[in-house]
């Protein structure tokens, strides 16, 4: 029986994740690092620079003596000195708008990143929770619709219509020779704020980031990918500053064939790498989705990481209530947005109940009630959405196209799941309307990114729904204070718990493909990570500071279920009957092993 291991947290798991970040560096010498290039070329690449780190010895050896000013830092003390530097913006900015706020925050650490990726890395992973919230939702969402402006330096690659033929000789331009992991979008829907075009390429740059803090995805080995095959967002196909192909989106025939092309040509030159397709509109979501998962290593982060995440949440609701983890099966959720992710989350919560009862998929739906933006989805429905038909009510039961208020009240749910990309849709009268839920700590997930477009904040939440509720956000908002003196605790419900963990553990089992068996594993691992005492305060997904913990538990589990499905093939020296005979424990300890943290290496120069 699956979830079996919810409340089974280990002493040593918990012992392990207290430690979150760290800062310790470590005085041991790291492996060298051959480069191929020497003198200013050397100080001008952020794989190999390391500013003013550079031993004398090493000066020497690259020709960069004189280049540099004589005092040799240590990474600690350049640490140091961003760090310092990053307070006093903070200080020199405090009372200005938060967007320009955050936007001179996300300059300050992206000239580091252009600069010197050890440095950046490290001072990412460390303060994680600070900046996370920076190079990734909500102000990621911002960069991008202000790339165009923000362009300074190139990062990943750009496949552009107008490039048809050529993808295969391109994709040898990417100056890495061995890449692990991409990310790939086509910025048609940028988390909530739509067509984004060329834009979009920043969701790719962000996601991998967190691949390298949470995964330990060696940076050099990432690489994000834009497929610019035009905008239908008509502001920016009028702005002369639009860095994109200016013209309309390409659309069936057309569109695949560019998609099929890249796909192929980086398949061909990396034979092994992981792709995860981020931020794509529902329909090319689903249909690259059916397209390529038996083909090639790929999962589309927003229908199948979000359904995971979700999933992990909505259990946690159930232990909440102090019911036994069975419960589920009677729990009422209302999901509002039957997009990309909406669906994704329902069908794979359907599917769950389906297991836990023991009954078939059709039946599983009848507790789970869908809203897009024509109001509840019933079987009335003209132009029903294919993917939504599973889930389509009986108009006998409550009308079509009912409200969400309407829904709320006569349904009287346990959760109420946002993924509509629209900013505060669960309003006063839904909120308060929560508070008939015949649950005792009703949950209210308002998963829509970036802040601006969440169905509630979590003030509102508590304030109106009630300081019982449980409460999960797709970015971060700060705990509330509750009149009785108590804290409303605040969830960050984000793919980012388990995508990099997915990305890892499909690499590291060698798999082909990703399966049904390894997503469900990446979600049950994340369920059982927070203990009982945690979920009865309301505390549904671990600190952010514990990711890499949580990667690595993630990505054994992933790996484990590749075993079980008979398709890890290994990696590197580690063959699948090494695989095979890995203990759980051992499993998490090659993950771990695997990961890269940043540390600066001597560099030898070699022609
Ligand atoms: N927290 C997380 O980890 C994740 C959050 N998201 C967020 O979810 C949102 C939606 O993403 P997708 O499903 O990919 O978008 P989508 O565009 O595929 O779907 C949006 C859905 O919302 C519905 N909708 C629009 N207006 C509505 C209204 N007024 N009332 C009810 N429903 C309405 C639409 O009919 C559609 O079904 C975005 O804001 C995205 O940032 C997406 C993936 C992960
Ligand atoms: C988090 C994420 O993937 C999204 O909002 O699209
Ligand atoms: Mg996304």
């Amino acid at each position: 029986m699956m979830w079996k291991n919810i409340a089974g947290f280990s002493k040593a798991a918990a012992a392990a994740r207290t430690h979150g970040s760290r800062r310790c560096f470590s005085t041991a010498i790291p492996g060298p690092c051959i480069v191929h290039k020497r003198g200013a070329d050397i100080l001008h690449d952020p794989w190999f620079n390391k500013d003013t780190g550079f031993p004398l010895t090493e000066r020497d050896r690259l020709g960069i003596r004189g280049l540099l000013p004589p005092r040799v830092m240590t990474c600690e003390q350049q640490y140091d000195r961003f760090i310092e530097s990053f307070r006093s913006l903070e200080r020199n900015t405090a009372g200005q708008p938060e967007n320009v706020v955050s936007l001179a925050k996300w300059r300050m650490l992206n000239r580091l990143h252009d600069r010197n990726e050890t440095l950046y890395y490290r001072v990412l992973i460390d303060n994680i929770k600070d900046f996370a919230p920076i190079i990734y939702t909500p102000t990621v969402g911002l960069v991008c619709q202000n790339y165009s402006g923000l362009y300074r330096r190139p990062r990943g690659m750009y496949f552009s219509a107008k490039d048809k033929g050529e993808m295969m000789s391109m994709i040898y331009n990417w100056p890495a020779q061995q890449v692990d992991m991409i990310v790939i979008t086509d910025g048609s829907r940028i988390l909530g704020l739509g067509d984004l075009g060329v834009q979009g390429i920043g969701i790719p740059i962000g996601k991998l980031d967190m691949y390298v803090a949470a995964a330990g995805i060696n940076p050099q080995r990432v690489l994000p990918i834009m497929l610019d095959v035009g905008t239908n967002n008509e502001k920016l196909l009028q702005n002369d500053l639009y860095l994109g192909v200016r013209q309309p989106r390409l659309e069936g025939e057309e569109y695949l064939e560019i998609i099929d092309e890249f796909m192929e040509a980086a398949f061909t030159r990396w034979p092994k790498a992981v792709v995860q397709f981020e931020d794509f509109q529902a329909k090319w979501a689903f249909e690259t989705l059916e397209r390529y998962r038996k083909k090639f290593c790929m999962f589309n982060d927003d229908v199948q990481g979000t359904a995971g995440v979700a999933l992990a949440g909505l259990l946690g609701t159930v232990r909440a209530q102090g019911r036994p983890l069975s419960d589920f099966v009677n729990q009422k959720i209302v999901v509002v947005g039957a997009g990309s992710a909406g669906l994704g989350v329902t069908k794979m919560a359907v599917q769950a109940v389906a297991r836990m009862a023991g009954i078939s998929e059709i039946d599983a739906t009848k507790n789970f009630y869908l809203i897009d933006k024509d109001g509840l989805v019933t079987t009335e429905r003209t132009k029903l959405d294919p993917g939504a038909v599973l889930f389509a009510k009986n108009p006998a039961e409550i009308r079509e196209g009912a409200s969400i208020v309407e829904v709320v009240k006569k349904v009287r749910p346990h959760v109420l799941l946002g993924l509509s990309g629209v900013g505060g849709i669960f309003n006063e009268e839904v909120l308060k309307a929560m508070r008939e839920s015949d649950s005792c700590k009703p949950a209210i997930f308002a998963m829509s990114n970036p802040t601006l477009n969440a169905e509630c904040t979590a003030v509102d939440a508590f304030k109106h729904a009630g300081g019982n509720i449980v409460f999960a956000s797709g970015s971060p908002f700060e705990n509330v204070e509750l009149d009785n003196g108590k804290v409303g605790h605040v969830n960050q419900a984000n793919n980012m718990y388990l995508f990099p963990g997915i990305g890892l553990g499909t690499l590291l089992s060698g798999a082909r493909i990703v399966t049904d068996g390894m997503l469900q594993a990446a979600s049950e691992c994340l369920a059982s990570y927070m203990t009982d005492e945690e979920v009865q305060k309301g505390i549904l997904y671990p600190s952010i500071n514990n990711i890499r913990h949580i990667t690595a538990e993630v990505g054994a589990a992933v790996l484990r279920a590749a075993v079980t499905d008979d398709i890890a093939e290994g990696h590197g020296d580690v063959g699948p009957k090494d695989l095979g005979h890995m203990s759980k424990e051992d499993t998490v300890n090659y993950i771990t092993r695997n990961m890269w943290f940043p540390i600066y290496s001597p560099l030898v120069h070699e022609k």
